[in-house]
């Protein structure tokens, strides 16, 4: 594979991971917005993303989804095959990093230890895939740190784990079959981005009457809870995968899995050293990690010392617990949106990479329940409620994708905001990623991403609106920048965050509610110490100035004067939205 030029050099104040420090020419005066802009160039060509589909292409694609495809495939095969051969494989995903409680190892390994045969994990590194769906660096490196300690659980238990990488990415099912056969496997399991059986049922349960996929959160989430209720089993903890027979480790071919070392990085992934050591401060891997993380959330009380890049394990067993009352999760209702403190529970790179499963989230907070009969609470009034809805959010998503597949096809899921007017000022575009906008809490946003690998929900809702309705940048761009610096970039929360911000998507923010960032930069920071930490050049201001920097600080502090006025800008969006086609 030909080497990409990626720097993840960790950003100086300001310079995004992805990108040389570049000399931006900016305006100093917030620039006019013009109902003309230039014509477009050639140039624009480049600009935008190239993986858009046609509108025919991608509607096609919903009426014949490959979840469906995959479902009629599966079918038969999964109930004709007999237990004859060698052994008996589970390839694990990047999404299901993980040994507790992961539906389709367990099955595996029951089905192993019912026909005599030993149980073989396979994990299949693909860079071109990485590359096609924008991975970050970061991620990638997230996803071999995790497979170290898979890795060395499974060898406890006599299980190995074969790694290989594969290119090109059109080829790996053979490959797999190739495998397969090499090793004379019975049966092959595997999870989908859900659990195989799951994935079966859902098909049935997550749709509406007339067949179709949800649209809207609301009955989304109506039909979500009584699924995982009304049956037991969803949220049962999956079968335990259980040891080999320690003699597999004498075997000529699986034998010698043990000791192979997995690689440290793949080609075009690498990290620098300074981001690598940044990113296993603040991400460390591993399930025990996960569920450590877990754990402080639900017990323990949010810290202003956490908002920024630290260790969440720091302080690790010796803090104290909190009731629910005072914990993190108990005040996630009201606290949610505040950046100045860890309010949230920071697990997205974790149930990203599958290395918790969202089951286990769900089962600890039945755990905190007063009642004798344990309930799902998934109600707008507890902090427990509150956090279960936005589990079910990203849910909410992966059903989108899998329904629609035309949004991971670069369509807007509302078909007629395709045609609005963006703009394509490259300049723009570079201070919106270096976190040089001039608008402090989009700064301070866009740097925690870069430096940590990871932003606040309420900083990518500012961010990403300020994109695309102040800046009036195409959204498919922040998208993909999104998903090469983020941690736990996933292909479908990410897309469905993006639409919603755009008000493209399903369910959206309705494209004349625009966010004004001073005012959501009050509510979020009201101290202004998330922004001082993040944007050093405004580290001494205080009072409403840190939201707002007049252009005189501005100017004597070196930190930029806004690219564009809200006001002016909202109004642009707003036309634009309104009239699709019109500039
Ligand atoms: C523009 C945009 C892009 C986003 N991109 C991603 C992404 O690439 N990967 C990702 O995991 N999340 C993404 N999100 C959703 C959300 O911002 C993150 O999941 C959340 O900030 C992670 O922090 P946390 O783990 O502390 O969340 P918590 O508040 O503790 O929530 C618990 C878990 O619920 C899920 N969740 C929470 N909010 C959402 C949401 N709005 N949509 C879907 N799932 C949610 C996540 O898995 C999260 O870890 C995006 C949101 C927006 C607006």
């Amino acid at each position: 594979m030909t080497k990409r030029a990626r720097s993840l050099t960790p950003p100086a104040a300001g310079v995004g991971p992805n990108k040389p420090a570049t000399s931006i020419s900016r305006a100093t005066e917030p620039t006019n917005i013009s109902a003309h802009p230039a014509k477009r160039t050639h140039a624009d060509v480049e600009f935008l993303p190239r993986k858009i589909a046609s509108a025919a292409n991608a509607a096609a694609a919903d009426g014949h989804t490959p979840f469906s495809q995959l479902q009629a495939a599966m079918g038969p095969r999964l109930t004709t095959k007999t237990g004859q051969g060698d052994a008996v494989v589970f390839w694990m995903r990047m999404q299901d990093m993980r040994i507790r409680d992961n539906r389709a190892f367990g099955q595996a390994s029951e089905y192993a230890r019912q026909h005599g045969l030993p149980l073989i994990a396979l994990f299949i590194l693909s860079p071109q895939d990485y590359v096609a769906h924008d991975r970050s660096a970061r991620r990638i490196d997230f996803t071999l740190r995790n497979l170290t300690h898979v890795k060395e659980s499974l060898a406890e238990l006599n299980i190995p784990l074969r790694v290989i990488t594969h290119s090109p990415r059109n080829t790996l099912p053979e490959r797999v079959v190739e495998i397969l056969s090499e090793w004379n496997a019975a049966r092959l399991f595997a999870n989908i981005e859900h659990e195989v059986d799951e994935l079966r049922r859902d098909i049935r349960v997550f749709l509406t009457k007339d067949g179709r996929g949800y649209t809207v959160y609301s009955p989304f989430l109506r039909s979500w809870l009584p699924h995982l209720t009304d049956n037991s089993d969803p949220l049962a903890c999956a079968p335990r995968v259980e040891s080999n027979d320690p003699t597999v480790r004498q075997h000529p071919i699986f034998g010698k899995f043990f000791n192979a070392a997995g690689p440290e990085s793949v080609e075009g992934f690498e990290l620098s050293g300074e981001d690598a050591k940044m990113m296993r401060l603040c991400w460390p891997a591993g399930e025990d990690a996960a569920h450590e993380i877990l754990r402080r959330f639900l017990q323990t009380k949010a810290r202003t010392s956490q908002f920024g890049a630290a260790d969440p394990l720091a302080l690790g067993a010796s803090e104290p617990k909190a009731g629910l009352k005072d914990s993190r999760i108990g005040k996630y209702k009201d606290a949610r949106d505040r950046v100045d403190a860890d309010t949230t529970s920071r697990l997205s790179a974790y149930l990203s990479a599958g290395v918790i499963s969202a089951r286990e989230c769900i089962r600890a907070t039945l755990a905190l329940s007063n009642h004798k009969q344990p309930k799902i609470d998934a109600s707008r009034d507890t902090g427990i409620g509150r956090w279960v809805q936005e589990l079910a959010w990203r849910d909410f998503y992966t059903h989108v994708l899998a329904l629609f597949p035309r949004v991971s096809m670069g369509r807007p899921f509302q078909e007629t905001f395709a045609k609005v007017s963006w703009e394509t000022n490259e300049a723009h575009l570079q201070a919106w990623k270096d976190g040089r906008t001039g608008v402090p809490i989009v700064d301070a946003g866009m740097r925690q991403a870069n430096k940590m690998g990871w932003m606040h929900n309420r900083l990518r809702m500012i961010t990403a609106m300020y994109l695309v309705k102040d800046l009036m940048i195409d959204w498919r761009l922040g998208e993909k920048y999104f998903m090469e610096t983020l941690i736990d970039g996933d292909l479908a929360s990410n897309n469905g965050g993006w639409q919603w911000s755009a008000s493209t998507g399903v369910d959206p923010v309705p494209y004349f509610r625009i966010f004004n960032p001073y005012t959501q930069s009050k509510k979020a920071d009201p101290s202004g110490d998330y922004i001082r930490y993040f944007v050093p050049e405004l580290g001494k201001v205080f009072g409403d100035e840190i939201h707002n920097p007049s252009p005189r600080l501005a100017e004597k502090l070196g930190y930029p004067t806004p690219l564009v006025k809200h006001d002016e800008a909202r109004q642009r969006a707003i036309r634009r939205y309104k009239n699709p086609g019109d500039v």
